[in-house]
């Protein structure tokens, strides 16, 4: 896996910022490595050769091993086989270099642009400098790679197309300007290939860098107008065959393009400069095969090549003093190395033996390479602006300023208005919720007080019917009148309390919906405001319906106490008549119809109490309230039926009191089963049983009897 390709820093447009930076403004800084990737070359006729051996493994993508172990062979001394290693060979370095990316012989140079300078396309058109340059020793492909051949376009070809191809794609933002220019640096000199004359000097551009004064740049169109030069420019190139190289390359050629392009939109101007260097191979003077004049000429590489290995070693060790000027190539180089840019170097190597010190160095030089941090900057320049054009980048400022301002006075309104709304809802919301708890509260007594009412008007009612026109029934009538008359005003000011809550209640949630409508924003908190306020009001009516259930269940335990001892009273009168020989037929049958009606009324069953040992189905309820729990509750309502101290109860509800017709039958006729017998009642009962019963009863009691076989017992 190959390292990412270079990613260069993004930066947000400001256009009219960025329109008004100076001339020259780079923009953005950052330091990046200089990827480093080594090409191993196939080895060539006379490296195949019996009397040589590859020194390059190549591990993966990313590593190889110079001059790996190779297995031992046997080593005899004397005819005697020796168990260590042949001393008189020398020991295998067997070295780990690991790099951005690892060529094979097999690479074409397709794969390796598309693995080192394809992204450095993107980098340009941002207006970043890049550079690339071929490094290695006579005849180790530096010019296979840089160069190529026509069928075989080199990754300089490959660059410019894929630069053709942005500028192709960007036509419509942007208007581009492209220029080349090729140099060589032949011993110490700099000739324009192109345009070849007298030397050129080299000179330092505050926009571009190291810039050669005089040269002339090439406008070009599409990429074949490149091909043309490139092969015009080769053409000029100093070459001259060496033993190691039949078309060595005896000069570093420096191929340049300069793009300028303007963003349309934002006039914003950038430029950036690409270099594609390929190096004149470092060599020994035994490998040209050469004297005199080619030797000169290979110290002066050499002495260049140096200066540039003290360069990259001073980089690498990050000393201040860098010795660029110790050489043209160096000082070529300086934007390359150490400046502002982008770098590859593509360290290319022979694997055979017969290279092993130049492959060794150019691996040791490679990978101090890679140590090299540049400091790459964005190059944004400006057009130089008219002062017309100036006074309209102000009008602009102004309208994007008025513009800005009117937004931020919208949003600052905005949050007002979202404060305000937000404080009146929550008001809005507040009052309902307390108006429905006033609501409740007012339906409660309400509810009591007509309950009491009722209840007082009852009471009033049953004591005409018990009491003589006496003072004393007059009295008791009027205070109970008053009572009356006191509950209905209480009503009728509560009746009027909770219309007026009403009409304030529906006031509210109009309100309410009023400012939903007008304020969209609210919807949601207003939908789970209503929601809390519908299980409000839902849990209020629970607690009404339970608080009259409560009042009803007590009112009808009163009165059931109020029969009770309406029986006791009647029962008692009964016997006591009917002992002395005073109850006629006719009350005979009354009395008897009323045992009928409750027994009617009630799905009971019993026994006429007149025979001895009758039983009921009695919950074991006593009359007299001895051992009774209810009887607490019971002296309560016997109050309440006198009408003087009617108590009503708003808790939650108490336990039923099982209070049911079968006690109440049970208590007129005095079930045995049902209560402790009272002495005297006992006697009564003997006398009453030796009567003959009348025909009716005697007639009932068999038809209950039949009853009772048929039917299960009753039960409450
Ligand atoms: N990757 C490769 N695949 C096939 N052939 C290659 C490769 N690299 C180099 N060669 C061949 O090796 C020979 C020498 O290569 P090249 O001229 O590129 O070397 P160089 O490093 O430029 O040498 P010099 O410094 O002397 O100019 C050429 O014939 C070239 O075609």
């Amino acid at each position: 896996m190959g390292k990412p390709e270079f990613k260069s820093p993004r930066l947000r447009s400001a256009p009219i910022r960025s329109r008004l930076l100076g001339k020259k403004g780079p923009t953005v800084r950052s330091s990046a490595n200089i990827r480093v990737v080594v090409r191993v070359r196939p080895p060539n006729h006379k490296e195949q050769g019996d009397n040589s051996r590859d020194v390059v493994k190549i591990v993966d993508d990313q590593v190889l091993i110079f001059d790996p172990k190779c297995q031992s062979q046997a080593f005899f001394y004397h005819g005697v086989e020796q168990k260590g290693r042949d001393l008189l060979r020398k020991a295998n370095k067997d070295m780990q270099f690991m790099f951005d990316r690892v060529f094979g012989f097999e690479s074409t140079n397709c794969e390796v642009f598309e693995n080192t300078t394809k992204g450095l396309i993107q980098s340009l058109m941002d207006g970043y400098n890049c550079s690339v340059f071929a490094y290695g020793a006579t005849g180790a492909g530096k010019t296979h790679t840089m160069i190529g051949q026509t069928d075989n376009p080199g990754i300089t070809y490959l660059t410019m197309a894929e630069l053709f191809k942005a500028k192709q794609d960007l036509q419509e933002e942007r208007k581009f300007e492209l220029g080349i220019s090729y140099i060589e640096v032949y011993n110490e000199l700099v000739q324009d290939l192109l345009n070849p004359g007298a030397p050129l000097q080299l000179r330092d551009d505050g926009r571009y860098g190291v810039m050669v004064a005089g040269i002339k740049v090439h406008k070009i169109d599409n990429p074949d107008e490149l091909f043309t030069l490139l092969a015009k420019g080769n053409g000029n190139r100093t070459q001259h065959p060496t033993d190691a190289n039949a078309e060595s390359s005896r000069s570093h050629a420096v191929f340049q393009v300069y793009i300028q392009m303007e963003i349309k939109a934002t006039r914003e101007v950038r430029a950036a400069k690409l270099s594609m260097i390929d190096l004149a191979g470092s060599e020994r003077g035994s490998a040209t095969g050469y004297g005199g004049a080619r030797f000169a000429e290979g110290a002066n590489i050499n002495k260049s090549l140096l200066a540039l290995g003290n360069c990259i070693n001073s980089l690498a060790d990050g000393q201040k003093y860098i010795p660029y000027r110790d050489s043209k190539l160096t000082r070529l180089l300086k934007d390359s190395l150490g400046g502002n840019c982008q770098t590859v170097m593509v360290a290319n190597v022979s694997p055979s033996s017969l290279c092993y010190d130049d492959t060794y160095n150019t691996l040791k030089y490679a990978t101090r390479a890679k140590k090299i941090k540049s400091d790459v900057k964005k190059n944004v320049v400006n057009v130089e602006l008219h002062a017309g054009e100036y006074v309209k980048i102000v009008e602009d400022l102004k309208k994007e300023l008025e513009r800005v301002k009117a937004q931020l006075r919208e949003k600052v309104t905005e949050n007002k208005v979202d404060g305000k709304v937000a404080l009146e809802f929550g008001k809005l919301i507040e009052s309902r919720k307390k108006l429905l708890n006033r609501m409740y509260h007012v339906e409660c007594s309400e509810t009591t007080t007509v309950l009491r009412r009722q209840l007082k008007e009852d009471a009033d009612s049953r004591l005409s019917g018990l009491l003589n026109e006496t003072p004393e029934k007059e009295e008791a009538h009027r205070r109970l009148g008053n009572m009356v008359g006191r509950f209905h005003r209480q009503e009728d000011s509560l009746r009027a309390e909770l219309d007026e809550i009403t009409k304030s209640k529906i006031e509210l949630e109009n309100k309410t919906i009023d400012l939903v409508l007008q304020h969209p924003e609210l919807e949601k908190k207003s939908e789970l405001c209503e929601e809390k306020i519908g299980k409000m009001e839902l849990q209020y009516q629970v607690n009404l319906l339970q608080k009259r259930c409560s009042i009803l269940e007590e009112e009808l335990r009163s009165r059931a106490n109020l029969l009770e001892m309406s029986c006791k009273m009647l029962q008692s009168c009964y016997m006591q008549l009917r002992g002395h020989g005073f109850a006629t037929d006719t009350l005979c049958q009354e009395y008897q119809n009323l045992v009928n009606h409750v027994q009617g009324r009630r799905n009971i069953s019993w026994d006429s109490p007149l025979d001895s040992g009758v039983s009921s189905t009695s919950s074991g309820t006593s009359i007299d309230g001895e051992g009774d729990a209810r009887a607490p509750r019971k002296r309560a309502n016997d109050e309440n039926v006198n009408g003087m101290n009617s108590t009503f109860v708003m808790e939650a509800p108490k336990p039923k009191v099982k209070v049911c017709a079968e006690e109440l039958m049970a208590k007129v006729y005095k079930s045995p089963n049902t209560k402790p017998k009272k002495e005297g009642m006992k006697d009564r009962r003997a006398v009453a049983a030796k009567r003959p019963l009348t025909p009716v009863l005697r007639k009932k009691q068999l038809t209950k009897s039949e009853a009772l076989k048929k039917r299960p017992a009753f039960r409450t």
